[in-house]
């Protein structure tokens, strides 16, 4: 890779609006925390997928909690705190001024941990970084992982309303994510409805995989906030220009990954990435990670990915993160200071 533009990458202040906290553990994080306890013995081979691998949904999802499972006690450890605090260092390291981070609270029976509990460890995590004078301003999205139906998806949104309510402004919102070929969009609308109606802004994981044509024109009428993916949305493969009309119409900003979407095989090669089309339509779309723990990625390598790919210039990609800036959850006074922050380092970029 070219040093130069691997610097101006690296350098780039960037955007983070979709990054999965259990999925962004890094390897290393990973190694110190069971250093930490090598009486439990936990393995943790094939955690990440290295370049020119690839894994289903399903492998990813199922590996990355096992890594926390001691295999003797199958006792599910909690290592929330020091994991969260972990994924902002890094992604404050790769020069993300503004990140939102996304995960599904889990109960822990054996260790009393409760899903509240885990939200305020989040937000503990979030805070202390804040009080470290880190220069990144992390948010927090609730997430319903749609494989667990209607009742954890209601009792998930009440939670998010309580959070959004106290907690200062750090979770502005709701992810619909999990794997996509289980469970039905249709049974969960009416706790995004509900999402909607109390203010909490949405992310939802739509048109990952192909033939949900139904589900994906259902929760478009909400309409979400933001899209994650959105990879089969256009007609060109297999999806609709009734789709693509109604997120064009209702401006609706896509999170895009390109490895993710490549090692996770929806898309067959970078070329062929959706980003392409959305970004030829001058649609809002946002170069992100999702998991850069399961994808031994990074932001930077994203954007320098999608530079690279698709021949576009340092000012593009400019523009690009600037961009970016205009789809975050937090209030306009925090875009005014993003903004701000762009202008000042701009001269230190193009000198
Ligand atoms: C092939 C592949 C892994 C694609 C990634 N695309 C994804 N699509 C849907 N849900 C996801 C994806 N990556 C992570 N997640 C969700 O995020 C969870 C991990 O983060 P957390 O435990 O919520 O903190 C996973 O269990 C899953 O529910
Ligand atoms: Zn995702």
């Amino acid at each position: 890779m070219d040093g130069e533009a691997e610097l101006f990458y690296r350098q780039l202040p960037k955007v983070e609006l979709h990054a999965h906290l259990n999925g962004s553990v890094s390897v290393r994080t990973i190694d110190r925390l069971i250093g930490r306890k090598p009486h439990l013995n936990i393995q943790h081979s094939m955690t990440a997928i290295g370049k020119g691998q690839r894994r289903t949904l399903d492998d990813v999802a199922l590996k990355k909690e096992k890594q926390f499972i001691c295999p003797e006690c199958q006792q599910m450890f909690s290592f929330s705190f020091q994991v969260a605090t972990d994924v902002i260092r890094e992604f404050a390291a790769d020069s993300v001024k503004y990140l939102e981070l996304r995960s599904t609270p889990r109960e822990e029976k054996n260790t009393g941990l409760t899903k509240k509990g885990y939200i305020e460890t989040v937000i503990r995590a979030i805070q202390l970084c804040k009080d470290e004078g880190l220069d990144i301003d992390v948010r927090f999205l609730v997430a319903i992982d749609r494989r667990n139906g209607t009742q954890v998806a209601m009792e998930t949104v009440a939670l998010a309303e309580q959070f959004l309510l106290s907690s200062d402004g750090l979770v502005v919102g709701l992810d619909l994510s999990g794997d996509p070929t289980v469970g039905n969009g249709k049974a969960l609308l009416p706790a995004l409805e509900r999402a909607k109606n109390c203010g909490l802004k949405m992310s939802l994981h739509l048109s990952e995989v192909q033939s949900q044509l139904e589900e994906t024109d259902l929760l478009l009428n909400l309409p979400p906030n933001r899209i994650g993916h959105g990879t089969f949305l256009h007609p060109e493969v297999g999806g609709s220009q009734n789709l693509v009309d109604k997120v064009l119409k209702n401006s609706i900003p896509l999170e895009l990954c390109l490895t993710s979407n490549v090692k996770g095989q929806t898309v067959p090669s970078y070329s062929q990435h959706h980003f392409k089309y959305w970004y030829q339509l001058g649609h809002p779309s946002v170069i992100c990670t999702d998991d850069k723990g399961v994808f031994s990625t990074d932001l930077s390598q994203e954007y320098q990915l999608a530079a690279s790919t698709f021949g576009l210039s340092h000012a593009a990609m400019w523009k690009l993160s600037q961009q970016a800036i205009d789809c975050i959850f937090a209030p306009e006074t925090v875009k005014q200071q993003l903004r701000q922050k762009w202008t000042d380092l701009q001269p230190q970029l193009f000198q």
